[in-house]
């Protein structure tokens, strides 16, 4: 969901709004934000060197001693990674690799030729190859035929995501926290997405000063040091960039956020939100942010492609072989330049077919460097699973009792339904095809749903991430599970946590009168179809 604004799952910029107190400094907001070239890269024209608040030799400096300590100078850019001579990319690999043991040896020029074993042979097998060669001719046809065919389909679904989301209105931050009839589940959502980025954004070394991240914002032990590494952040599906304001209140600084997405209305909004809080409008006081970080957004399909192509992702470093085919080497050295890479209420778009969802993990893998953390959220496949059970049971059973029945069904006596569909007023699943009985979805992918939330999302085809096979998968990429919870138990376990706790209330999740949570039955019904994930790159 869509974090503040009005994207797919509603959600709200509470964290943002609850924390700023008008005190921050003035900012130079001299522009340094890149327009992409009409293929959604950076134009060459406008190389990342214009970062702001890198102006000054001290400060470039300081930029590369930080580098260097984390492993990273900035030959091109201050994002870019070590030139890595010993990381394989694709040339390097074909360079390197050796010649195939049972590659097809030439005949020695004195082998005499061999003889057939009976004459006239040639031109039957003449024959028989002909009628192989048309079949096989065939095969290939329909097989291209049928890739064509899945191709167009797909295309015609990422197309009606995209379509949608560029459609979604921006209704601004007043209308969703006043007017809006999910409110509730909005500053919900917005806190889960808070809670994980407070949680898993800093690295081990961060985490290594304080027993709890949040501990730095204890007044006590003053602010974070003033030498850390500061996060590079990359959001696949970063929608109108709602997100923007977490991320600027993550414990661990953030130096660089890029936001891609499909949807390049949503890309410009984005845009737009980020010029809008570095110029301070919008802010009380009307003060930017004080170190602000840097932000470029583009418009990318991130699970049907690979982000290889866009140059800032290749700045700050991308392994083209991450997964199942990279080799040792390429594990041991490769790997990517980000600290994080962040997918809030987007994967389950990449479930359409196998390649899409090994896409999706190679472009995560391949951005991350070792130890960097992939976090996100997406819907449950557990909550899935026993729906669909249940409706199965529910099925059978009525089928049973229609068997033993004499009677015809009475007038205005209501078929039980066909498909499996449920939901309240404000959310809505239904599938439009079968599902399996025993709740197992065998492959794991392609499971499509259609799901409506009000206000946000009208009727937007969605895939089943079916967990276990999700999990099992991330392990070709290198990605070990850390943490794995659906969303109303992460309000039970965080309610309490000393900042998470009043962070909640300011963002307007739980009631300061009466200590609850401000969601509805309906609201707090829709937001546990949710889970949130962090994983590791090891
Ligand atoms: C519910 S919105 C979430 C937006 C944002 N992450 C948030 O939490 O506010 C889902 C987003 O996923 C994006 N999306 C859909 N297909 C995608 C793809 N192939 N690659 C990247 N993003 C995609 C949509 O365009 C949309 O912006």
């Amino acid at each position: 969901m869509e974090s503040s604004n009005s994207n797919h799952r509603p959600s709200t910029d509470g964290a943002q709004d609850a924390s700023r107190n008008g005190s921050s400094s003035e900012h130079n907001a001299s522009s340094g934000e890149r327009r992409p070239g009409p293929d959604g890269r950076n134009t060459p024209s406008e190389p990342p060197q214009s970062v702001p608040g890198l102006s000054s030799k001290r400060q470039r400096m300081q930029e590369r001693h930080q580098a260097r300590k984390r492993g990273r100078t900035p030959p091109e850019s201050v994002f870019s990674r070590r030139q890595r001579s010993r990381s394989p990319n694709r040339n390097g690999e074909a360079q390197r690799r050796s010649r195939s043991p049972l590659q097809p040896r030439s005949p020695p020029a004195d082998e005499a030729p061999r003889q057939r074993k009976r004459p006239g042979g040639g031109a039957r097998m003449g024959i028989v190859d002909a009628q192989t060669m048309r079949r096989r001719q065939e095969e290939r046809e329909r097989a291209e035929e049928e890739d064509a065919a899945r191709y167009a389909r797909s295309q015609g679904v990422s197309d009606v995501v995209r379509q949608h989301y560029n459609a979604v209105p921006e209704r601004g931050r007043e209308w969703r926290k006043t007017e809006s009839k999910i409110k509730g589940l909005r500053s919900f959502n917005n806190w889960v997405k808070s809670t994980l980025i407070q949680k898993f954004s800093p690295d081990e070394d961060f985490s290594a000063q304080f027993d709890d991240p949040k501990d730095w914002a204890d007044d006590s032990m003053g602010p974070p040091p003033a030498h850390e590494n500061k996060l590079l952040v990359l959001d696949l599906g970063c929608g109108k960039g709602g997100d923007l304001g977490k991320w600027q209140l993550a414990p661990q600084k953030v130096d660089l956020y890029v936001g891609l997405d499909p949807a390049n209305i949503s890309v410009e909004q984005a845009r737009d939100r980020y010029a809008t809080m570095r110029s301070g409008r919008g802010q009380r006081g009307r003060r930017p942010p004080p170190n602000l970080f840097h932000a470029e957004f583009y418009p990318k399909d991130c699970f049907g492609e690979s982000l290889g192509d866009v140059q800032i992702v290749q700045q700050v470093g991308f392994d083209a072989n991450a997964g199942p085919g990279g080799s040792m080497m390429a594990s041991r050295w490769g790997g990517g330049g980000f600290d994080v890479v962040t997918s809030m209420f987007a994967i389950h778009y990449a479930f359409e077919s196998e390649e899409k969802a090994r896409q999706m993990l190679s472009n995560v893998a391949g951005s991350l460097k070792k130890g960097g953390r992939f976090i996100g959220v997406c819907p449950n496949s557990d909550v899935i699973i026993s729906k669909v059970k249940e409706f199965h049971q529910r099925r059978k059973q009525h089928e049973a009792a229609k068997a033993s029945a004499t009677e015809a069904p009475e007038d205005g006596e209501v078929e039980e339904e066909e498909r499996v569909t449920w939901g309240n007023d404000i959310y809505q699943v239904r599938f439009p095809g079968d599902t399996p009985e025993d709740g197992i979805f065998r492959p794991p992918f392609g499971w499509r749903y259609t799901y409506f939330m009000k206000e946000a999302v009208e009727e937007v085809p969605e895939y089943v991430v079916p967990w276990e096979a999700f999990r099992a998968l991330t392990e070709d990429y290198n990605l070990e599970l850390q943490y794995r919870k659906p969303f109303l138990d992460i309000w039970e376990d965080e309610k309490n946590h000393r900042e998470l706790g009043p962070l909640s209330e300011r963002m307007g999740v739980r009631d300061r009168m009466t200590g609850q949570l401000t969601m509805t039955d309906e609201e707090k019904e829709a937001v546990s179809f949710y889970h949130a994930f962090c994983f590791y790159k090891v």
